[in-house]
């Protein structure tokens, strides 16, 4: 089976898997990504078959999705904590600490994160690590601030670059009107720190370290076998 084929396959077994978390009556946040996307068919099937949820979205395009298939679209104004948050991430390293935001969704998904009970992380295989940062991390970053946000995040040691559209049409605009900023590095070593040292940077909105966030993740092999780690199994070092 070719690469693409096996981690599809992955992905859709981890979303299979954490359907066992959602019961009737819960409001369950929709996550974004390939991986979230393949939940929230899934979900849909359920709320088809009579299935009583409410969806609280993390993308302007998980919205889209829910509401075509039929999931009761919900908001903050309406309920102020959800039950549990089913979405991706690009790297999950020990301790759970997550980066997420591939996708370009990280602000409303971390305000999702942020308001739920249970956060269930769905990926393929290839996204556990030993440590963050092969994959450059996504900060939002209002874009009056790109070129000092810039300065400073190479200060820090990352070299930003600006997300493009798909499209060729400049820049990423995020569902917030905001700039990312795309960050390699040469690993994250403390991502507490890192956190902390980028969040005190004015002009940036947010980034896509989620620590602490994840309360399990679902991870599947290209043969649909599904690992369950917590912090316990994965522990930070
Ligand atoms: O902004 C996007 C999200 O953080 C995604 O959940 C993340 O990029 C993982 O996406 P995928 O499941 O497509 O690998």
């Amino acid at each position: 089976m070719p690469d693409a084929q096996a981690q599809q396959a992955a992905k859709l077994a981890a979303a299979k898997a954490a359907l066992r978390f959602i019961e009737p009556g819960m409001v369950v946040g929709l996550g974004s990504g390939s991986t979230a996307t393949l939940f929230i068919q899934l979900l849909g099937e359920k709320v088809q078959q009579g299935l009583d949820i409410k969806g609280i979205a993390s993308s302007e395009d998980s919205e889209v999705l829910g509401r075509k298939l039929g999931i009761p679209i919900t908001d903050f104004d309406h309920h102020s904590t959800i039950d549990v948050a089913v979405d991706g991430a690009d790297e999950v390293a020990p301790g759970l600490a997550l980066i997420k935001g591939g996708g370009g969704k990280l602000l409303r998904e971390k305000i999702v994160a942020s308001a739920c009970k249970r956060f269930i992380i769905v990926a393929d295989d290839s996204k556990l690590v030993k440590q963050l940062g092969a994959f450059p991390l996504p900060v939002e970053v209002i874009p009056m601030a790109v070129p000092l946000v810039t300065e400073k995040l190479s200060d820090l040691g990352f070299t930003p670059k600006i997300r493009q559209d798909k499209s060729g049409n400049g820049p990423y605009i995020t569902d917030e009107g905001n700039i990312l900023l795309d960050c390699s590095s040469s690993g994250i070593a403390d991502p507490e720190v890192t956190a902390a040292e980028i969040r005190s940077i004015i002009g940036v909105v947010e980034h896509g370290l989620f620590l602490n966030m994840a309360e399990r993740v679902l991870l599947a092999g290209a043969d649909g076998s599904v690992r369950e780690l917590t912090v316990e199994d994965y522990p930070a070092a």
